[in-house]
């Protein structure tokens, strides 16, 4: 079924490393998440996956504790968001990169490590794991765009968290360093590290061991890539989000037109 990672009255979820119960974020005027339920679990690679605008980084941004939130439960590995125990076990990465222009590379990791009171060793590994042995000495002014991005995601990993909340980590890597990340993501994860990854680009979902699929605050599904194609009978993730699209918003405007995996047109009654 679709929705099965999703908490029902009485499901046993301490095995989730985020619980979300009727979550409501208002952003400005906008209420942005409007009673939001949602059971992640531990161990795996997500993928929180929806348009520009949908609501990912206000629900990211609730599950590390630094949204203002107008109701709802929101609890991470077992604490309430935000909570003084979970501030060396989530890691958190923004899609601008959070990192001081005029240090190097090392010395930005260097700082972020004492500050976190982590291991030295922790450095050079998160440097191995983000590749970026190469620029360690390099003022993180002179990097490029997916360097920088980099280094923030190597700044996330010292101190080895439990659980990893990443917004949009592999915007402007070339493929080759795409699939090297996602690589490194499923070594987290079987090391027993939680990761919840947003992207806009479907061809990510495939990737994960499970899928969120947001639109308009609301979670369309929350199932596996497998499950996804099985049960929209599309051919790829692109195809199968425009399913249940018009499943949820038959008359939506970005629908007309398109065709259905099964090759029918995107009228009101193809289903
Ligand atoms: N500070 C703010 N004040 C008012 N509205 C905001 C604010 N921040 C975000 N919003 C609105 O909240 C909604 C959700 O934004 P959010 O950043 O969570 O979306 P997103 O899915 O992460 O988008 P993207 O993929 O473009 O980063 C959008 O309609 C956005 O315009």
């Amino acid at each position: 079924m679709m929705n099965s990672s999703r908490p029902a009255p009485g499901d046993l979820v301490e095995d989730a490393a985020v619980v979300i119960d009727g979550l409501r974020v208002k952003r400005g005027r906008t209420t942005v998440l409007d009673g939001l339920d949602l059971h992640i679990p531990r161990g795996q690679v997500v993928g929180l996956l929806g348009p520009s605008g949908c609501g990912k980084t206000t629900l990211m941004r609730s599950i590390v504790g630094v949204q203002r939130v107008a109701g709802g439960r929101v609890e991470v590995l077992g604490q309430p968001a935000g909570s003084v125990a979970l501030r060396h076990r989530v890691g958190y990465v923004t899609q601008a990169a959070s990192v001081y222009d005029d240090l190097t590379v090392r010395q930005n990791l260097a700082y972020f490590r004492a500050v976190l009171g982590a291991g030295k060793a922790d450095v050079d590994r998160a440097i191995e794991a983000t590749d970026l042995g190469p620029n360690a000495g390099q003022l993180v002014s002179t990097l490029s765009g997916g360097q920088r991005s980099r280094v923030s995601l190597a700044a996330a990993l010292l101190g080895s968290p439990d659980l990893l909340v990443l917004d949009e980590p592999t915007v402007g890597l070339d493929p080759l360093l795409r699939v090297e990340l996602w690589g490194l993501f499923h070594r987290l994860a079987d090391g027993g590290t939680s990761l919840l990854i947003s992207s806009h680009v479907m061809d990510e979902a495939t990737r994960c061991d499970r899928l969120l699929l947001m639109r308009e605050g609301a979670i369309l599904a929350d199932t596996t890539p497998e499950e996804l194609l099985a049960e929209t009978g599309a051919a790829d993730a692109e195809g199968a989000f425009l399913t249940l699209l018009r499943r949820h918003h038959p008359r939506h405007a970005l629908a007309e037109g398109v065709e259905d995996a099964d090759g029918t047109e995107n009228g009101e009654d193809a289903r």
